[in-house]
């Protein structure tokens, strides 16, 4: 069978432009936050699996972070359980933290695992639990407002933050070139699991594996301004007046925090990217088209 001749160019072009991305990112380790927003459709999940694998068979070492969070949510519907949020956070208490582990340990990470290893790769679910990934504490969220004398700190329960990330079992299993699948649940001091976001173990994790990238995938176009029109590129000054005026909300806080730590820790640039367009990670990679939102390092 014969390509016709516009077809061939075109195949041609794609090629050639990724070529030059594809040497530059060779041997570079890619943290890619997998939300749970932009996992409910199965045309994404195998386009998703399917980046991933090319990336890996081209030399990229990809390290998967993913959410979960509407999967959650849907679970505690079904037990009768309504979900809070503060500050982007979920409220979570004692029988939420079980939901929270079954289905992020449980259903989501297996069946990430199951569509990138049906798609040619090799992937290794875990979560912060395993080899002591990722230990956490306990978040207090602050609440500043103009009335209070002092910050009001909320205890939102069983949520915790990263304190720390020992990469031994992710960087043995890179080397043996798996890719790590990794749930967002952390171990404390006193052996309890802890929720964490998702967009913060997967910034965190960026930085101790010195990634070249972060990739958040949302449901979202990106970052979005006051009339709702993208930001290309984030000038990091202007987060500020975003956050206060509340331009910024919900789960975007997370996200935005994350990403401008992990850029400001040595990770070369953040991507906040549109989980809802087929092969949205390639695309970002691969070719001269930046889409969403890029947060670089000063
Ligand atoms: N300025 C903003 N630009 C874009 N999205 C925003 C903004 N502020 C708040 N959001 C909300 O943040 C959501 C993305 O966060 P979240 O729902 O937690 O996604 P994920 O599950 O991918 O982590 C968007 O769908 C949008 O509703
Ligand atoms: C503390 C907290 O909010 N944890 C999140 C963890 C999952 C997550 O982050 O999922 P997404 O990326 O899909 O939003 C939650 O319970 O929903």
């Amino acid at each position: 069978m014969t390509l016709p001749q516009d077809r061939a160019q075109t195949i041609a072009d794609v090629l050639i432009e990724a070529l030059p991305y594809i040497r530059r990112f060779q041997g570079k380790t890619m943290v890619i936050k997998y939300g749970g927003n932009a996992m409910v459709d199965a045309a994404l999940k195998e386009g998703f699996a399917r980046d991933v694998v090319l990336m890996k068979l081209v030399g990229i070492n990809p390290v998967i972070v993913h959410g979960g969070g509407p999967q959650i949510g849907s679970l505690l519907k079904r037990l009768g359980k309504v979900s809070e949020f503060v500050q982007g956070m979920r409220v979570t208490d004692a029988e939420t933290m079980d939901v929270v582990e079954m289905v992020l340990g449980g259903l989501v990470n297996k069946e990430i695992v199951n569509f990138i290893n049906r798609h040619g790769g090799s992937a290794v679910g875990l979560t912060g639990t395993d080899g002591d990934l990722i230990r956490a504490r306990k978040l207090l969220l602050r609440r500043d407002a103009p009335e209070l004398n002092e910050p009001e700190i909320i205890d939102i329960g069983h949520v915790g933050e990263v304190e720390s990330i020992d990469p031994s079992i992710v960087n043995m299993l890179v080397n043996s070139n798996f890719i790590p699948v990794i749930a967002p649940i952390g171990v404390g001091a006193d052996g309890r699991s802890y929720n964490i976001n998702a967009d913060l173990v997967a910034g965190k994790m960026a930085q101790v594996l010195k990634a070249e990238k972060l990739l958040l995938l949302t449901n979202i176009a990106g970052l979005l301004d006051a009339d709702g029109a993208l930001i290309q590129q984030l000038d990091v000054g202007r987060v500020k007046t975003l956050i206060e005026t509340g331009v910024i909300h919900g789960g975007m806080l997370p996200k935005i925090q994350c990403a401008i730590d992990a850029v400001q820790s040595g990770v070369k640039s953040a991507h906040i990217i549109d989980g809802r367009v087929e092969h949205a990670v390639m695309l970002d990679l691969f070719t001269d088209t930046g889409v969403g939102t890029l947060i670089r390092g000063r």
